[in-house]
């Protein structure tokens, strides 16, 4: 059964959030078990006159045209990197609760993402290097910029349930197409605070090397440094999160 509207709360909408975090972790984790491999980005290795663009991008483009046929991007809560290539879903419809606006729509900044993964995250967390499982590389990469996508532009519910419990308040702001004031309106900076800290705890705990042998100092062994997620919650996921909140916004009364 499909969620009831009535069960989007701002609490509801946060544990979905905090549940996204787990994935979103475990995917830099996934990512960081592969050197950087430069062929996955580079324009000239795949040698195919069916497409044009580097392998992570063929990778990506291709995964959305089979998961938009078989119905991903019915749910509201999913947004494709490359939407103009794809074709409508050829499975039965779900009935999912529709609780948003329908300019949530319009709403898709994964080319901004898309840019800021490449040219800024990458870099931050994995080596450099090259151990040939490209293919495995560019699937990694779009397992987590699903993830961060899903996480970001759940920024749509999260702005809606903050909208209905506060009209009143945020109404002038969005006919006033106040962006800095409904930037500050819907922001909960002890929120922010302990998203950041909860997500460095989870890869501390989630990146950690399993011993079974008491005596083995092996737990102090990280697997991924944990900073960098946090870092990563404050340069972009919650930045970005908020302009899509705040992008929707704008778009509720229209
Ligand atoms: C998502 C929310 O809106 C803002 C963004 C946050 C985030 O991206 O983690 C946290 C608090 C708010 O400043 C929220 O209020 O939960």
């Amino acid at each position: 059964m499909a969620t009831a509207e009535n069960e989007y709360t701002l609490d509801s909408v946060r544990k979905a959030l905090v549940r996204e975090e787990d994935t979103i972790v475990f995917g830099l984790i996934e990512r960081a078990k592969f050197p950087f491999n430069f062929h996955t980005y580079d324009q000239n290795y795949l040698q195919t006159p069916d497409f044009r663009g580097s392998l992570v991008e063929f990778v990506v483009q291709n995964t959305e045209i089979v998961q938009a046929k078989a119905g991903r991007y019915e749910n509201p809560e999913e947004n494709p990197f490359f939407p103009e290539n794809l074709q409508s879903s050829l499975v039965p419809s779900y009935p999912f609760t529709k609780i948003l606006h329908s300019g949530a729509a319009s709403i898709n900044i994964n080319k901004s993402l898309w840019k800021i993964y490449f040219d800024d995250l990458l870099p931050l967390f994995v080596a450099s290097g090259d151990d040939g499982n490209y293919a495995q590389t560019a699937a990694s990469d779009l397992s987590l910029l699903q993830a961060i996508s899903k996480r970001v532009h759940y920024g749509k519910f999260v702005a809606e349930v903050k909208f209905r419990e506060s009209p009143q308040d945020y109404e002038p702001l969005i006919r006033a197409k106040d962006r800095e004031g409904l930037m500050k309106l819907l922001t909960f900076k002890s929120v922010e605070e302990m998203v950041k800290k909860r997500v460095e705890k989870k890869a501390t705990l989630f990146g950690q090397e399993i011993s079974l042998d008491s005596n083995d100092d092996s737990k102090e062994k990280q697997r991924f440094d944990p900073s960098v997620a946090s870092k990563l919650y404050e340069k972009w996921v919650i930045p970005l999160t908020k302009e899509v909140q705040v992008d929707y916004l704008l778009r509720r009364l229209d």
